[in-house]
């Protein structure tokens, strides 16, 4: 029995994007749904109880990461990754794959496996589907990612199609090497590049498997927005409407709602936490970069639309002159905001879909937002 199940409420008229939850052993996702990262056991600079207040229902940590540092042996016998961050909401686990290929160099990939060095002290370490599912048990997410390999963009045909076969082999492995002592859910991830007849052999392949949900990995990584949204529209249609679909990786507020269209429930993307430590933020105006020297007498909030903590009680002069002084509480401050604003923009989707109105939606937002412009 898996514990992760997905529940569809309505399909939006106007649309055809979903809403719906995702149950899982630590409380309910309503999709679609943003998810934030917190890579090393913690949104950075965020506390459980902020997340809380701005109501994020799911946070993503990463097997890569923690099996480096701390080690997830540790984390196990510290009663797992709930226990030890102090989230007791859902957390989603990505397998680590993908960070070997992004992060770590000295790396050989065989049907094993993947051999590389830590790129914390160049240690010579292993990762395989089966090691990837040790490490998330030990972690006790509730949703876990299969071990996949992204390839790297753009990348030959014959080489994508190499790629997924294995990925799809590495699926299988995950599927009978997982025990589900905490009745884990585990994701398979949707490979394929930019290639029609790939990504649909990729679905398809997964799809025979019967996962608890599927993930569409290799996109956000630098293709054009508009080859990305061509995959979705052949792929998305590929999965089981019975099970939740994620979008790694992707996380701009047009991104979102365009996924959102396109029948994905659940996406991720570090952009918000990121470019909140530079000071840029995201307002319903568009990008603001509160650093910018015409902000030091501005005493309005970020965002004048916006109800969060930061916006309630602080200007764009405070926050620019914590950041030009290095003080963390400036950081905080654009972190908090630029979380609250895509968990609400979220939240305005759901109630959009409800509403059977997202087109509608999506242009009122992209023409606030200025994306007509670009
Ligand atoms: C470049 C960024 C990170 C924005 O996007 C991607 O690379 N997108 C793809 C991606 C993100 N996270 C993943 N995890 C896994 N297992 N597999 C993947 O393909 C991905
Ligand atoms: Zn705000």
């Amino acid at each position: 029995m898996t514990a992760v199940k997905y529940e569809l409420i309505k399909v939006c008229k106007q649309s055809g994007a979903r809403l719906g939850r995702v149950h899982t052993p630590h409380g309910v996702i309503e999709t679609p749904a943003f998810m934030p990262v917190g890579t090393q056991a913690t949104v950075k600079t965020m506390s459980p109880e902020e997340l809380k207040t701005m109501d994020a229902h799911i946070i993503l940590s990463n097997t890569y990461h923690l099996f480096l540092r701390p080690g997830h042996d540790i984390i196990g016998r510290a009663g797992g990754l709930h226990k030890f961050m102090n989230w007791d909401r859902p957390i989603l686990t990505d397998s680590g794959g993908f960070q070997v290929f992004s992060l770590s160099d000295m790396r050989k990939i065989t049907e094993e496996g993947v051999q590389f060095r830590s790129h914390l002290n160049g240690d010579k370490l292993f990762l395989s589907p089966e090691k990837a599912m040790e490490i998330q048990n030990a972690l006790g997410s509730d949703i876990m990612m299969a071990f996949d390999e992204c390839p790297p963009y753009p990348a030959e045909y014959d080489y994508v199609k190499k790629s997924l076969e294995r990925t799809t082999r590495w699926a299988e492995r995950c599927l009978n090497s997982h025990a589900r002592p905490h009745d884990q859910g585990l994701f398979a991830i949707v490979q394929g590049g930019m290639h029609k007849d790939l990504r649909i052999q990729s679905a398809k392949d997964l799809t025979s498997m019967d996962f608890p949900g599927y993930a569409i990995g290799g996109l956000s990584v630098g293709e054009p927005k508009h080859l990305m949204y061509d995959v979705l529209d052949y792929t998305v249609p590929e999965l089981p409407a019975g099970k939740p679909r994620y979008l790694m990786g992707v996380g701009s507020p047009d991104a979102l709602i365009e996924g959102s269209i396109r029948g994905v429930d659940m996406f991720d993307c570090v952009l918000p936490t990121r470019i909140a430590r530079n000071g840029t933020t995201m307002t319903s105006q568009g990008r603001l970069v509160v650093r910018n020297a015409k902000y030091a007498e501005d005493f309005g909030p970020l965002d004048p639309e916006c109800s969060c903590y930061t916006c309630q009680n602080y200007s764009r002069a405070y926050i620019r002159h914590l950041l030009k002084a290095d003080e963390t509480f400036g950081i905080r401050l654009t972190t908090y905001h630029n979380l609250h604003f895509l968990l609400q923009l979220m939240r305005d989707v759901r109630q959009a879909i409800m509403e059977d109105r997202l087109l509608d939606f999506r242009d009122d937002f992209f023409t606030k937002y200025g994306l007509f412009d670009n």
